[in-house]
Order: C-alpha cells, then sequence, then structure tokens
C-alpha cells in the first residue's frame, strides 16, 4: 500500500514536470497569436470534452449577511421536484403542522425538464474547517444549488427557464407559508452572537376578536392595507417600505394582542426583538438584515427594554468615570465587561429604524409597545419614526360589545345598559373585563351570571376608585395645610 502511494506520487511529480517544461518550450518558441490560436482551439477542446455549464446559488449575499431570495425560491421549487425525484430527502412540517414538505439532501442531485431541455439540480454544501472543537454546527458552512445544462442551452436556461423557476418557486413558498414566530436568543456553541430562532406562529387574535373602537380600527386596517399595498408609491416617494406604530397604553388592554392580529391580518412573520440580550448596535444591525419581508418587528416594552431615555446622558458619564479611574486595571475590566451586556444605544436603535440600513429588504412593520409613552424620548416617537401612534385604552361599551360577542355569544342584553353606564364611569381593561367573562360551565344560564360578575367587579372598581381619589384630596388639603401654618 505505502510503495503504491510513493509510486503514485512520483508518478505525479514527474509529469508536473514534463507539463511545466512543455509549457516554458510552449511560450518561449511560439509567437504570441499562435499561442492565442492555440488557447482557443484547446477551449474549444474542453467545450467538446465538457460541454456542461454551471450555475451556483449560494444561501447567503454580500459577505454571509443576507439570505439569497433566489436560494429561497429555488429551494421551494425543487421541494416540488425533488419529492418524486430524489432518494434522499428532508421533511419539513410546514402550514398549520399539517402537511410535510420533502426537499432533497444534500449531494444529492435530481434532473429537470423544461420545453425538452434537460437539466440537473444538486444541493450541496461545503464546511470550513475550524480550529476549535465543537460539537455544534460550524458557523461557517456554505450551502448552495447548483444547476448544471449543456452549453447549447444556455440562452433558454438563462432567459426564460430561471424566470420561470422563480415564479414556480414563489407561488409554491406561497401555497406552503407557515408563518413563523421569530425570537432573538443566545447562539449555540462557538456562535457567542445572538441569532434568530423560530416556531410556528399561531396566535388565534384577530381584528374582529379585538376588542377596541371600531372606528380606530377601521382606521388601523385601512392604513395597514394601504401599506401592503404601497410597494410603489413608496419607491415613488423614495422612503423605505416600512411603517413604524407604537402602540401604548396600560398593561392588558391588548397591545400585544394587536400586533398578533395585525400579523394574522396581513399574513406577516413576527420577529419579537428583545432589546436586551442584543450585545451592541453592530449585532442589532445584523439581527435586522435578517429578517425577512413581509415581517412584523415588535419590541416590546421598549421603556423596560434599554434605558433608551437616559442612555446617551449615562455614557457620557461612564467615560467620565473611566478618565478618574487610572490607577485600578481590574475595577476598569470588570466595569468594561458589565458595559458588554448590552450596548444598545438610542441613537443605534434610531439608525435601526430609519438610517440607511432599514432601507435593506422591504415591507416590514416596526411595532414598539409602552406602558409609559411619556417616558420615551420624543427622538425616539417622533412623526416620521413612528408613522401611527395608536393608544390602547380602557374598556368603554362598544370594546365590551366586542368582548361579549366573543366570550358569550351574545348581542344585546338587558343588563347591557347598566354595563355601559358603569364603564363609562370607571376604568377596566379589556383583559379584565374579558377575565369576567369567561365561561365556567356549558350551561345557557351562564352568561347571564357573567354579565352580573361584571357588573359587581365593576362596582367594586368604581368604589376602589372613589376611595382612592377621596384618599388623594385628602392628602392634598393636609399639605395645603401644613403650608399654609409653616407661612405663618
Ligand atoms: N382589546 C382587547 N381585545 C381583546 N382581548 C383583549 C384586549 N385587551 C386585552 N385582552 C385580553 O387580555 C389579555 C392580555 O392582553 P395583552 O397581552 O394584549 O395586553 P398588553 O396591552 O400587551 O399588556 P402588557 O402591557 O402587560 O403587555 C389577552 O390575552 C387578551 O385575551
Ligand atoms: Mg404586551
Amino acid at each position: 500500500m505505502m510503495m503504491m502511494k510513493g509510486e503514485l506520487w512520483s508518478n505525479l511529480g514527474s509529469t508536473m514536470a514534463a507539463i511545466m517544461f512543455v509549457y516554458a518550450v510552449f511560450r518561449q518558441y511560439f509567437p504570441p497569436q499562435l499561442q492565442a490560436c492555440i488557447f482557443q482551439y484547446s477551449k474549444k477542446l474542453s467545450n467538446f470534452m465538457y460541454p456542461y455549464i454551471h450555475i451556483t446559488f449560494d444561501e447567503f449575499t454580500g459577505e454571509k449577511i443576507k439570505k439569497s431570495e433566489a436560494f429561497s425560491v429555488i429551494q421551494n421549487y425543487l421541494s416540488d421536484k425533488s419529492s418524486a425525484n430524489a432518494k434522499r430527502l428532508k421533511a419539513d412540517v410546514v402550514k398549520d403542522s399539517q402537511s410535510l414538505v420533502l426537499s432533497m439532501d444534500y449531494n444529492e442531485e435530481i434532473t429537470d425538464e423544461f420545453n425538452g431541455v434537460k437539466l440537473w439540480w444538486s444541493a450541496n454544501r461545503t464546511t470550513t474547517k475550524t480550529q476549535q472543537f465543537s460539537f455544534y454546527p460550524a458557523a461557517d458552512e456554505k450551502r448552495f444549488y447548483t444547476l448544471k445544462f449543456h452549453n447549447r442551452h444556455r440562452e433558454v436556461i438563462t432567459g426564460t427557464y430561471l424566470s420561470h423557476v422563480l415564479k414556480q418557486g414563489k407561488a409554491i413558498a406561497a401555497n406552503n407559508r407557515q408563518r413563523k414566530l421569530y425570537s432573538n436568543g443566545a447562539g449555540q456553541g462557538n456562535r457567542s452572537s445572538t441569532t434568530w430562532t423560530h416556531v410556528a406562529f399561531e396566535h388565534p387574535a384577530t381584528f374582529d376578536t379585538l376588542a377596541m373602537d371600531e372606528k380606530k380600527k377601521r382606521e388601523i386596517k385601512k392604513d395597514l392595507v394601504t401599506f401592503s399595498n404601497g410597494k410603489e408609491y413608496y419607491a415613488k416617494i423614495g422612503k423605505a417600505w416600512k411603517r413604524g406604530y407604537l402602540l401604548y397604553g396600560p398593561p392588558g388592554t391588548g397591545k400585544s394582542t394587536m400586533v398578533a392580529a395585525m400579523a394574522n391580518f396581513l399574513n406577516y412573520d413576527v420577529y419579537d426583538l428583545e432589546l436586551t440580550t442584543v450585545k451592541n448596535n453592530v449585532e442589532l444591525r445584523r439581527l435586522l438584515i435578517e429578517t425577512s419581508n413581509k415581517s412584523i418587528i415588535v419590541i416590546e416594552d421598549i421603556d423596560c427594554s434599554l434605558d433608551l431615555t437616559g442612555q446617551r446622558e449615562e455614557k457620557k458619564k461612564k467615560k467620565k468615570d473611566d478618565k478618574n479611574e487610572g490607577g485600578d486595571p481590574i475595577g476598569a475590566m470588570s466595569k468594561n465587561e458589565e458595559r458588554k451586556e448590552s450596548e444598545v444605544t438610542l441613537s443605534g436603535l434610531l439608525n435601526f429604524i430609519d438610517g440607511i440600513w432599514s432601507a435593506c429588504g422591504g415591507e416590514r412593520i416596526i411595532v414598539f409597545t409602552t406602558n409609559h409613552v411619556d417616558k420615551l424620548d420624543p427622538a425616539l416617537i417622533r412623526r416620521g419614526r413612528m408613522d401611527k401612534h395608536v393608544e390602547m385604552s380602557y374598556c368603554r361599551f362598544e370594546a365590551f360589545k366586542v368582548l361579549a360577542k366573543n366570550y358569550l355569544d351574545i348581542d344585546s342584553h338587558p343588563l347591557f345598559e347598566e354595563i355601559g353606564n358603569l364603564l363609562e364611569e370607571t376604568d377596566m381593561t379589556p383583559a379584565d373585563v374579558a377575565e369576567n367573562l369567561m365561561l365556567t360551565s356549558d350551561d345557557d344560564e351562564v352568561g347571564e351570571t357573567c354579565l352580573k360578575n361584571l357588573i359587581e367587579a365593576l362596582k367594586a372598581a368604581k368604589g376602589e376608585a372613589r376611595k382612592k381619589a377621596e384618599e388623594y384630596h385628602a392628602r392634598l388639603e393636609a399639605e395645603k395645610e401644613e403650608k399654609e401654618k409653616t407661612i405663618c
């Protein structure tokens, strides 16, 4: 065996030496015109010997930052072909966990035919070996599809066939589309940066089940439809195709429910961005670029996510601290580590919303939710950044009627009038109203019991509110008297 290997190497060595020698003679003794002629003929000869053309479609474009749309489309196109053709398949569950989609496994090849032209697709992946040992998939795995076809069909393939693939792939994707709920979490293994992971998005909330003022609801729906049909309009006015929503209101007024309803209404994916786990602005930008079109990016409780309001001042203060602590390297190090927790700044976030990078891709809605709109930095919520401000408020009669219909299947009832009056006088969140309307049995009478319970709860809340107001006034009075005494 060793002998054979040795022989092979020595043969290879002598062949290489011979080739080099012939090439040197060729360059020295043949005039350049003849060299060009010979090259041309040798190319023709090699074309004759191997007349196939390969086109590669990489998974990522632009230095691995953006997933190639062509790759996903081809993946869908081939999933349809490969279930009949390939021998080794990968399975994935889609569309309400109902159907299985099969796609070809790596290193498989399938044939396709288009207008009598035969061509071959293969799925490939290469991994660049990293030095570190890891149980997890290597970060620099490269996946791509290769299309092989005969040279004489070049025009058909690059002209009509590829556009046929794109069209078909998109149609298949629309058919199989299972919407996803993404969240950003810590990466695995040697990936220390955060990445998007997803589950199927199956929230049942719709605008029909959302309890809020009908007029407001209609306005939001109209706004969303205009946005989703506005590709040409946004291109015409030279703005990135995205829209910012700020949903604000007390806890339990349906802000998160509204996001789900919006996603269901538009058939979009949802990216739930947890800012506290994003290390810095660069990572924030990467996460944004990785989001797909037709998606809603939500940052919940923006006021709690980061100290966005005071961040700029705080940074300045920290810099000052750094300057003062020249003699304590260990202390400085631990402070540095602390800072690494999350360095996302307000300006980073603003850049994410409307900076130059925000135009990467399109058809994205960015939603911020907050309980304290007054705490937010004005720069964050000014018009143009957050295009639409929606106040989610306490449950009034209109909203109650939606809940009564949804929860109890009741359109009208003699108790509605009393409930309507109480709701005008008392602030109760839709979440609390809904809690009272939850059925506890199938009994026909139970609907009325629920309404009575709600009346009790509203009366109790009203009493509580009155007590609080009285206490507040009494305190104000006491403070006033105290002041007057001290002046005297
Ligand atoms: N407007 C509403 N219409 C229908 N259901 C609602 C509404 N508001 C609240 N609910 C019900 O109350 C629950 C809590 O609502 P949700 O999580 O959307 O509130 P939120 O405003 O996001 O609260 P938080 O500020 O605490 O995040 C939901 O599961 C939903 O069933
Ligand atoms: Mg919420």
